[in-house]
């Protein structure tokens, strides 16, 4: 089903959590909240199950008002971080739970449990109560309790944060394979760019209660439209646009007066790329070695003088061989790697 969220606020006491929040999310759609603690992600998410009641805006859902509908007759499949699964009842009977409270005949559920549990992986532990189950095992349930009564919306908060990185590696790719396996419209919230950009198709990026960006994860990546969301995802040199900088002109055929531009380190090339514009030299100031990736320093003279040297990072594959804190390269960005960026 598809979701549209308009305007909604909310705030605690002075605090303001959600300011004029709007979003439309299509059928079958993975978005992803991402953004620091405190950027009201979770209150977004609890406002969209009924968890939570928002000051001002509304919520459509496949154009039906859902303001008037109380969190228990939304039928929205909800995965919070704790598992939160009953602990006195087996996995299945955890997954049987909710099926029961909606009447499900007995046959039924027997057969939607042991449907559910086998999406999971988890046909063999049916019988296993939750503490007899490792941390991600315990998840997958909470993830078969929440699909078995065939919700509308599947509203994930930040489910894997608790699990140690292999598990939730593994645990990113199961819930995005059977997220597309059903078309179930989800929304999950995390403050993990790398979960973000692996799992949704599409960002929202938030900031204090505001929408700092929406958008595909390689938009996002590739063309961040401010300061906030280019340093937030990923790397990003955030230099100031003036006319001592060398590769000023890039950002003058932008036809705008930006203050800031950013360049990703990996745009930042060590070589001579045969062009004059967009070619200056950098001294070496640190190299840092992470195996398959190197991160290098270098300092940029700036060419009118009055400005101080620029710190820019290059990243490069490899183990940057032959690299010398202190020797002075040859640099070169190509124009189209220039972000002109807001500030934020
Ligand atoms: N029940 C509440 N009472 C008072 N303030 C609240 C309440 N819930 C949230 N807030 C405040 O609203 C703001 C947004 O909180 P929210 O939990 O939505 O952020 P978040 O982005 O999910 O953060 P985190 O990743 O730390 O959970 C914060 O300043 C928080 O302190």
């Amino acid at each position: 089903m598809s979701l549209e969220i308009r305007k909604i606020s909310k705030s605690f006491g002075g605090v303001k959590a959600l300011d004029d929040v709007s979003l439309s999310v299509e059928t079958g759609e993975m978005i992803c909240f991402l953004g620091p603690s405190g950027c009201g992600k979770t209150t977004l998410l609890r406002i969209i199950a009924g968890l939570e009641y928002p000051d001002g805006g509304s919520m459509y859902l496949d154009g039906r008002d859902l303001s008037s509908l109380p969190a228990r007759k939304r039928n929205f499949g909800v995965v919070f971080q704790s598992y939160s699964l009953f602990p006195n009842l087996s996995a299945a009977a955890n997954v049987a739970y909710g099926l029961e409270c909606r009447r499900w005949p007995g046959e039924k559920i027997r057969k939607r449990v042991e449907e559910m549990l086998a999406l999971v992986h988890l046909g063999d532990h049916a019988r296993k109560l939750p503490h007899q189950l490792s941390g991600g095992q315990q998840q997958r349930v909470a993830l078969a309790r929440a699909l078995a009564p065939e919700p509308s919306l599947l509203l994930l908060d930040e489910p894997l944060s608790a699990l140690d990185a292999q598990v939730r590696e593994e645990l990113q790719e199961e819930i995005r394979r059977v997220q597309q396996h059903l078309k179930i419209t989800t929304i999950m919230v995390t403050h993990d760019q790398e979960e973000a950009l692996s799992m949704a198709d599409r960002v929202m990026v938030m900031k204090d209660g505001t929408v700092m960006q929406t958008g595909p994860p390689m938009d996002i990546y590739k063309r961040p439209e401010n300061s906030f969301v280019a340093r937030f995802i990923g790397k990003m040199n955030v230099l100031p646009a003036q006319k001592e900088i060398p590769f000023q002109s890039h950002v003058a055929a932008e036809g705008s007066r930006p203050r800031i531009i950013g360049i990703r380190p990996e745009d930042v090339q060590i070589a001579c790329c045969g062009r004059e514009e967009g070619t200056f030299s950098g001294v070496v100031d640190q190299v840092v070695r992470l195996g398959n990736l190197t991160r290098v320093s270098l300092r940029v003279e700036s060419t009118g003088g009055r400005e101080k040297d620029l710190l820019i990072l290059s990243e490069l594959q490899g183990m940057g061989e032959g690299l010398e804190v202190g020797a002075s390269l040859p640099l070169c960005i190509q124009p189209e790697n220039v972000r002109v960026l807001e500030w934020h």
